[in-house]
C-alpha cells in the first residue's frame, strides 16, 4: 500500500506518506527544521522490503498546515503521537533528525507503548541556547530565510557537497519553508531540554553524527546518546547535518544494520 494522506490534530492538518504492508513492523521518520518528508526520499528505497514506512511533514513545513508561531515541543510530540495513532502503529522504530530527533525523544518518553527503538540522528537533548534561537528568530523576522540560506547550508553540508549542484535542492527546500513554520519550530527547540527524561530511556537506540555537522557537532550528539544505557553511536565522516541527504547509501546501511540487530522486521 502506497498512500499520501492528511491527518488532523488540534485543527492542524499534517501531510503523511505511508508505504508498505499495514501489519508490518513500522518505521516512522521525522524531519528537521527547514526540510520536509522529502528528507528521506533517498533512504526509503534502500530500506528492507516489507516494512511499514511512515513519513510526515512537521507542522509549519512541507504540505502540512502552518499555524502561527510560536509552537511548543509538546505540540510537536503530540503531532507525532497523532500520526502513529492514526495509522494504529505500535512498537515503532522512530527515526528523527535534528528537531525530529527531539520529537523522537519526547514521544518515547510520553508514549513508551508506541516506541520500541530510536534512531537519534544529528540531534541532542538540548540544541543551542536561548540567545542562539533569539538571534535566529530575529534574523528570519527582519531579513527572511533567503538572507541566511548560505550560512545554513554550510551547517547542513560538508564543503564538497556545499559546492555541488545537489546542494541547491536543499537550499530551495529551506527557502520555501513558510516563515511562520520556521519560526514556530525555532521557538519549540529553544524551549526544549530533554536531558533528564532522556536519561531515563531504556530502549534500543542508535545515534548518528556527521563529522562536519555545524549544527549538532559529534560531541553534542554523543553526549545525548551516552545518556541511554546500551545505546550505539556512529560517526559518519565527511558529512554534515543531513547525512541522509549527503551519503544516503552509508546512512541507510547504518539504519539497516540496526533494524537487523534489533529484529525489527
Ligand atoms: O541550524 C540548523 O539549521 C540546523 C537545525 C537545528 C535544529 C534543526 O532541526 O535543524
Amino acid at each position: 500500500m502506497n498512500d499520501i494522506t492528511q491527518i488532523t490534530r488540534d485543527g492542524v492538518s499534517l501531510h503523511v506518506a505511508a508505504q508498505g504492508p499495514v501489519d508490518a513492523p513500522a518505521v516512522v521518520f521525522a524531519n528537521s527544521l527547514g526540510t520536509d518528508l522529502r528528507l528521506w526520499d533517498d533512504i526509503v528505497p534502500l530500506l528492507p522490503k516489507g516494512l511499514r514506512v511512515i513519513r510526515y511533514d512537521m507542522r509549519g513545513h512541507g504540505q502540512s498546515d502552518v499555524p502561527d508561531a510560536p509552537y511548543t515541543m509538546g505540540q510537536l510530540v503530540s503531532d507525532a503521537e497523532a500520526v502513529c495513532d492514526a495509522f494504529k502503529l505500535r512498537d515503532v522504530l522512530f527515526v528523527g533528525l535534528s528537531v525530529g530527533g527531539m520529537v523522537a525523544q519526547g514521544l518515547a518518553i510520553k508514549r513508551p507503548d508506541l516506541v520500541r527503538a530510536l534512531v537519534l540522528s544529528n540531534t541532542a537533548a538540548k540544541i543551542g541556547n536561548a540567545k542562539l534561537w533569539q538571534d535566529r528568530i530575529a534574523t528570519v523576522q527582519t531579513k527572511g530565510l533567503d538572507a541566511m540560506a548560505d550560512e545554513v547550508m554550510k551547517r547542513w553540508f560538508s564543503p564538497g557537497f556545499y559546492a555541488s549542484d545537489a546542494m541547491l535542492h536543499w537550499r530551495d527546500m529551506l527557502v520555501a519553508t513558510p516563515t511562520n513554520g520556521y519560526l514556530g519550530i525555532c521557538h519549540a527547540i529553544a524551549g526544549t531540554d530533554f536531558y533528564t527524561p532522556t536519561s531515563a530511556l531504556r530502549i534500543p537506540t542508535l545515534g548518528i553524527a556527521g563529522s562536519e555537522d555545524g549544527a549538532t557537532p559529534p560531541d553534542l550528539v554523543r553526549e545525548t546518546i551516552d545518556l541511554i544505557p546500551g545505546s550505539r553511536f556512529e560517526l559518519m565522516r565527511r558529512v554534515g547535518h543531513l547525512p541522509c541527504a549527503e551519503a544516503p547509501a552509508a546512512y541507510a546501511a547504518l539504519l539497516n544494520q540496526f533494524i537487523a540487530d534489533i529484529g525489527h522486521g
